[in-house]
């Protein structure tokens, strides 16, 4: 059902200029004694989703958020769309692991947020954050606080803020690490929906092999710090198929085995 494809070490991926969305360029970044990441190369193909994984540690918040303009590199460069990367940008969206909600505003309010910022008119700002939260199944939600959601609500509605500025690529770190399994499986779901609706570029950062193996076009696998690329590997799994049976399939089962065995020794 599903065709596997990994590929051997391939420290410097490239994609021609128009399929590339993000360009990291011999990114490397210390802080104090600390070398987090060491001479990254890495191109991130239009319209996909591009896993960061790897060992604790190894740098993949570091790399996210490099990216996303919210730290500065020791060496090396971002190109976004062709442009150098200096700060934050409206073209880049970040949804945080403990889902930075203001706790003051509603659901309405904090995922229309980023269009506030951008100064889009009050029915405009309404219309399209409806339309977000349709779309995480927030509806009926709109008036009530952070507080009180479950965690699995407030992450959709973190994605949904990330959704609704219409940003190219979205940045996501671990976006799934502190709601249970259940959710977390209703979550992968949801992304591939919204991943395949969107046609938007993602970078995710996950700790989890299954949920890469899961949800990714292609894995970059970063060695234990300071970072490096030490993989890059292609799932290549049948969407088509249901959750089900993309979890029993041999392709999808060989893939995680395989970047098991390749993490293995860093865990023992
Ligand atoms: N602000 C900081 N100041 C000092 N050291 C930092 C800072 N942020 C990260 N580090 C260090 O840089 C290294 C990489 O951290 P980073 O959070 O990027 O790794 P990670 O791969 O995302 O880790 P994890 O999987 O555990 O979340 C770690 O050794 C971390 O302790």
């Amino acid at each position: 059902m599903s065709r596997t494809s990994l590929r051997e070490p391939m420290p410097h991926p490239t994609l021609a200029a128009e399929d590339a969305v993000v360009r990291v360029r011999g990114i490397s970044k210390t802080y104090g004694d600390v070398e987090a990441l060491r001479n990254v190369d890495l191109d991130v193909a239009r319209g996909k989703l591009t896993t960061l994984l790897g060992p604790s540690g190894c740098g993949k918040t570091t790399l996210l958020k490099i990216i996303a303009g919210l730290i500065p590199a020791t060496a090396g460069e971002i190109v976004v769309n062709g442009r150098v990367v200096s700060g934050p940008g409206p073209e880049r969206a970040f949804v945080f692991q403990d889902f930075a909600l203001m706790p003051w505003a509603t659901v309405m309010r904090n995922v229309a947020f980023g269009l506030e910022l951008k100064g889009i008119g009050e029915a405009e700002r309404r219309r399209t954050a409806q339309r977000y939260i349709d779309e995480v199944g927030l509806s009926g939600f709109e008036s009530k606080y952070p507080h009180e959601l479950s965690g699995g609500m407030k992450q959709r509605v973190g994605i949904a803020r990330a959704f609704a500025v219409n940003a190219d690529v979205l940045l996501l770190d671990e976006p799934f690490s502190a709601v249970d399994e259940q959710n977390r499986r209703k979550f992968q779901e949801d992304l591939l929906r919204l991943v395949a609706l969107e046609n938007k570029t993602f970078i995710f950062v996950t700790h989890s092999i299954e949920e890469a193996v899961y949800v990714s076009d292609r894995i970059v696998l970063l060695s234990p710090r300071p970072g490096r690329i030490s993989q890059t590997i292609d799932p290549a799994i049948d969407r088509s198929a249901s959750p089900d049976e993309i979890r029993r399939d041999k392709g999808y089962l060989d893939t995680v085995e395989e970047i098991w065995n390749g993490l293995r020794h860093y865990a023992e």
